[in-house]
């Protein structure tokens, strides 16, 4: 079986969408260069000063013959010319500078949009989109835009002004010759036109490609363990080398058309000299015009050559950089939640509590795509603030996607999810998050120091709060352990860490963060039992003064609520006490009495 031309990933990818239009490429293209306009215009504007002084040592040099014909003396036309050289250089070195620091700004600039969006991005859409994508944009696709965004526009811009004046001066010197010149150019030019859309055709296939090793790259090595365990590192190399060598073809189909259209430049130059000298050879003969005419023609003719393959380089740059405007575009498009003002999604430390939240679902429905079955049917409960409440039910009743609608992760496609009598879309996003605790099932765990983990939904945290939710958590004996106590670095993803400490870690994170509504999704693997007992008598504690609400898959967490909500296939089918429900309702008399529920200990 050939694995490496198994595909990467199966996820639909922004890309998938259409390219921008010509039109919209340069407005794109434009909203980059626009806050550095200023530096770009004295970029080019050193650019221009170094074309000018190019331009002059033709007519210098035809000084310099005619003076050598004369018998006059050169030394002074030998001194400005090595001036005019120096100078220009220096000048074009200057404004090289400050079009690679511009071009650098661009990047950043690009980039600081792009992440600022992704993590604002709405779940929907992060879901539908493989990470590494999204990561490769904002790598390697904002890379593209260096050229585009200032070394072609001021190529294209001095190319063409440097490509008009040599023109011009070549009009003077004798008409017949350039329109010889221009004939060739244009037929050579025409040929070249021809391939430069190939070339970001190429470019766009390339960084796609590019992508996908990232998405490649981000599967296994997010699964690392499960990987080797599997016995799967060559499959897996043999997933990503195949994305690789995908780059790799459409990277060289690009260098292929950007050879053919860069030595288009040379070959117009080299074609017209020779037609140039045939017809000048012959107009020289006959007397029409002078050899030092000739001559400064012929340099004019070469001097053409920099304008020439700058307007080249321009379109070639505009054609990678339109490839990745297109790919950065496309993650613009996605859509975003409301920027969250930092005051408004930190909880409020120090200030009166205004109590514990209450929460009511009105025959809520929801699915999570147009087409895919509705996972909530007319759910509808109610929870008044404090308390715990459990949700229990089979393995896909819908019980986690409670969370996700109070949190608005999601939002419901029928009836009313409500926090504290008001509709979650009313409120401002931010004060609806702060107002909330979350800890997801599998309790994630960012790379950092213990500390760092711990105060991230509350980084205000008074160091006395920490201690307490430490000690609460049965926390502290693993600080004492650890060889930098809070300051210990966690790994990546927390894998320093056991599974319980994980979790605990994600439970003590959402209480320091003191919130009116605790969403715990308890995992379904086990504790042992000091954890269970530790985790039990902290949620037990929490709910005196906060609304909890439990994913619940251990009975011992289940018989100390104050009312059990049970979920099945997406509807509510019983609201009660474990007394109650385990006499009333025979799925929740089945799940207490199996394995679903692990018995109490
Ligand atoms: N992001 C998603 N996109 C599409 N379908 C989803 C998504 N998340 C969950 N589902 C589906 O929705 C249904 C309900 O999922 P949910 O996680 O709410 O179930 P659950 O009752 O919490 O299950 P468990 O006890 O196994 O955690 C499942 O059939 C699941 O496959």
């Amino acid at each position: 079986m050939n694995t490496a031309s198994a595909p990467t990933t199966d996820e639909p990818s922004p890309t998938d969408e259409p390219s921008l239009s010509a039109r919209e490429t340069i407005k794109a293209l434009g909203a980059y260069v626009r806050p550095h306009r200023w530096a770009v215009t004295l970029g080019l504007l050193c650019a221009l000063v170094g074309a000018a002084g190019g331009l002059l040592q033709p007519l210098a040099t035809k000084a310099l013959v005619d003076r050598l014909a004369s018998g006059e003396t050169i030394a002074g036309i030998l001194i400005a010319l090595t001036v005019l050289v120096v100078l220009g250089t220096a000048v074009e070195a200057l404004g090289a500078y400050v079009l690679e620091r511009t071009a650098e700004s661009v990047v950043l600039a690009a980039r600081r949009t792009l992440v600022g969006r992704l993590l604002r991005l709405r779940i929907s859409e992060w879901e539908r989109i493989p990470p590494g994508d999204l990561m490769s944009r904002v790598t390697s696709d904002t890379t593209l835009l260096r050229a585009v965004s200032t070394q072609a526009v001021v190529s294209a811009a001095t190319g063409a002004v440097a490509f008009v004046a040599a023109v011009v001066v070549m009009a003077f010197l004798d008409v017949v010759l350039l329109g010889v010149t221009l004939g060739v150019i244009v037929l050579v030019g025409g040929a070249a036109a021809l391939v430069m859309p190939q070339i970001a055709r190429a470019t766009e296939r390339s960084q796609k490609a590019v992508g996908e090793i990232s998405v490649g790259l981000e599967r296994s090595l997010g699964a690392f363990r499960t990987v080797k365990a599997s016995g799967a590192e060559e499959r897996e190399t043999a997933r990503v080398v195949a994305a690789a060598r995908r780059a790799w073809r459409h990277g060289v189909k690009s260098a292929k058309w950007e050879a053919v259209a860069g030595s288009a430049d040379e070959l117009a130059v080299q074609l017209a000299f020779l037609a140039v000298l045939a017809v000048g050879g012959a107009r020289v003969a006959s007397g029409e015009i002078p050899v030092s005419t000739l001559i400064a023609f012929l340099l004019y003719l070469f001097y053409l050559i920099e304008p020439v393959s700058k307007l080249v380089d321009a379109v070639t740059s505009y054609q990678e950089g339109a490839a990745a405007a297109s790919r950065i575009a496309a993650v613009e498009r996605l859509s975003t939640e409301s920027p969250a003002r930092q005051a408004d999604a930190l909880p409020r430390q120090g200030t009166a509590a205004p109590g514990p939240a209450s929460v009511r679902f009105e025959d809520v429905s929801f699915r999570y795509r147009p087409g895919l079955p509705y996972v909530h049917q007319r759910v509808r409960f109610e929870v008044p603030g404090a308390g715990m409440t459990a949700f229990v039910g089979p393995s896909g009743a819908g019980k986690s996607t409670i969370f996700a609608l109070i949190e608005r992760f999601h939002e419901a496609t029928g009836g009313r999810v409500l926090v504290d009598g008001k509709d979650v879309r009313h409120w401002p996003l931010s004060q609806l998050r702060s107002a909330i605790g979350y800890v997801e099932q599998d309790a994630p765990v960012l790379a950092g120091t213990l500390r760092e983990n711990l105060v991230f939904a509350a980084p205000n945290a008074t160091d006395d709060a920490l201690r307490d939710v430490l000690a609460r958590t049965k926390l502290d004996t693993l600080v004492e352990r650890l060889p930098h106590g809070l300051d210990t670095p966690v790994g990546h993803r927390g894998s320093k860490l056991s599974g319980g400490e994980r979790q605990r870690i994600a439970i003590a994170r959402a209480v320091l963060r003191k919130p009116r509504l605790l969403l715990l999704d308890e995992a379904t693997s086990q504790l042992d039992a000091v954890n269970e007992l530790a985790l039990r008598d902290v949620i037990a504690d929490v709910a005196r003064e906060t609304t909890v609400l439990v994913v619940a898959h251990r009975l011992s967490t289940v018989t100390g609520a104050d009312r059990i909500v049970v979920m099945d296939a997406g509807r509510v089918r019983a609201v009660g006490t474990h007394e109650e429900l385990v006499d009333q309702d025979r799925l929740y008399a089945r799940l207490a009495a199996t394995q679903l529920l692990a018995p109490a200990r």
